[in-house]
């Protein structure tokens, strides 16, 4: 099959290179590809779908710019002919947006779909357009759109800035309000110095805690989680934390027990935070051994476990003490506490770590 020659051998495979490399630097791999997809298409009966920028009142169709989002966030953005680059909100972030009537193509559960950007002529209001195979439109149209909105929750959730709440209040007038500053606490997970094993479980706790909105209403239970971190003073508790928040891109709401007035003021704090968010109590321990508490024990569990708790979603609670010992049973049961993380005091590698 191969010439015996090797001279002739040799030659064809120069050939063969250079005939391969003239493909790929001229773009025509790329270019056949999308003149068989336009031949493909063309055999199959399609769908259309009008996404546009305004409804019938020209108020903003919230679907257009979740749609949008979405398709910016593709890579295959970047494989249309055209493509506007902006800077975004954060240092070095670039987004690529697509220029009107360019086509995306995105695949969802193996079937192919496509977006084209429109630009009205009359009005210069713009709309995006879903090309679906008609085959294909009863399995996936309703899941597809579910997903975007999952994306784009997702997006948002992680571009938004992060918060810190606190009722440092101490005027009667105005005490249970919440106030708020950026958060900007320089720790992460990753950087706080423990077993390696224990902050991998940790991590993963919390990613399955995201994604675990179906298994908490199935089972009929609120979806919200609870920490408590524990052991002494000056070994990372607060820091975690920190990193916490960042980890899940929640806001935090740090309540200061001293600026409670009593069981029903603890309980308006709770209900005005919001969801998506973790709300930490620092030092329990101290403020449970105290002997003139202005909020009851009972007032704290049912803060943590109580009806009104249950108001709202997707929350993490997070309790630090230094001693867990002596701490009625019935605060740490399980529901109350999900998850007990232990702080040690500084091993020799724990050190190192920190001070590298
Ligand atoms: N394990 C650790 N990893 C990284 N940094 C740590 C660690 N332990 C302590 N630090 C550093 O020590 C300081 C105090 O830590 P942090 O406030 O998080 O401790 P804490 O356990 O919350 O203390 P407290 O119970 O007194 O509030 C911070 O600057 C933190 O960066």
């Amino acid at each position: 099959m191969f010439p015996a020659n090797p001279i002739l051998l040799l030659g064809l495979i120069v050939v063969s290179y250079l005939v391969l490399r003239f493909l790929y630097k001229s773009s025509a791999l790329h270019r056949i590809n999308k003149w068989w997809r336009w031949i493909e298409d063309r055999c199959h009966v399609h769908q259309f779908y009008k996404v546009p920028q305004f409804n019938e009142h020209m108020q903003e169709n919230q679907l257009y710019r979740k749609v949008s989002v979405y398709l910016n966030s593709l890579a295959s953005v970047e494989d249309s002919d055209f493509a506007n680059l902006f800077s975004g909100n954060k240092s070095n972030e670039i987004n690529v947006v697509l220029d009107p009537d360019q086509t995306v193509i995105d695949t969802f559960l193996s079937a192919r779909v496509h977006w084209t950007n429109e630009k009205s002529a009359s009005d210069g209001s713009r709309a995006l357009v879903l090309k679906i195979r008609r085959n294909d439109k009863r399995r996936i149209l309703r899941p597809y759109l579910q997903h975007i909105h999952t994306v784009f929750d997702e997006m948002e959730q992680r571009r938004k800035e992060v918060k810190l709440y606190i009722n440092a209040e101490t005027d009667p007038e105005r005490n249970g309000r919440w106030r708020s500053v950026p958060f900007s606490h320089p720790a992460t997970i990753d950087a706080v110095a423990m077993e390696a094993d224990l902050k991998t479980k940790v991590k993963s706790d919390l990613e399955s805690f995201l994604k675990s909105k179906q298994y908490y209403h199935r089972l009929g239970r609120v979806w919200k989680r609870s920490y408590l971190l524990y052991g002494p003073s000056g070994t990372g508790k607060s820091s975690f934390v920190a990193g916490m928040a960042k980890f899940l891109c929640y806001d935090v709401y740090d309540i200061n027990l001293s600026n409670v007035v009593d069981d029903s003021d603890l309980k308006m704090l709770l209900l005005q935070t919001t969801n998506k968010s973790l709300i930490v109590i620092e030092d329990l321990d101290r403020y449970l051994a105290e002997k003139s508490m202005a909020v009851s024990l009972s007032g704290i569990l049912n803060f943590m476990d109580g009806i009104f708790s249950c108001c709202g979603e997707e929350r993490v609670m997070v309790f630090t003490m230094n001693v867990k010992d002596q701490i009625d049973p019935t605060v740490l049961r399980p529901g109350r506490i999900d998850v007990h993380v232990h702080f040690p005091l500084c091993d020799f590698s724990a050190f190192k770590n920190i001070s590298q």
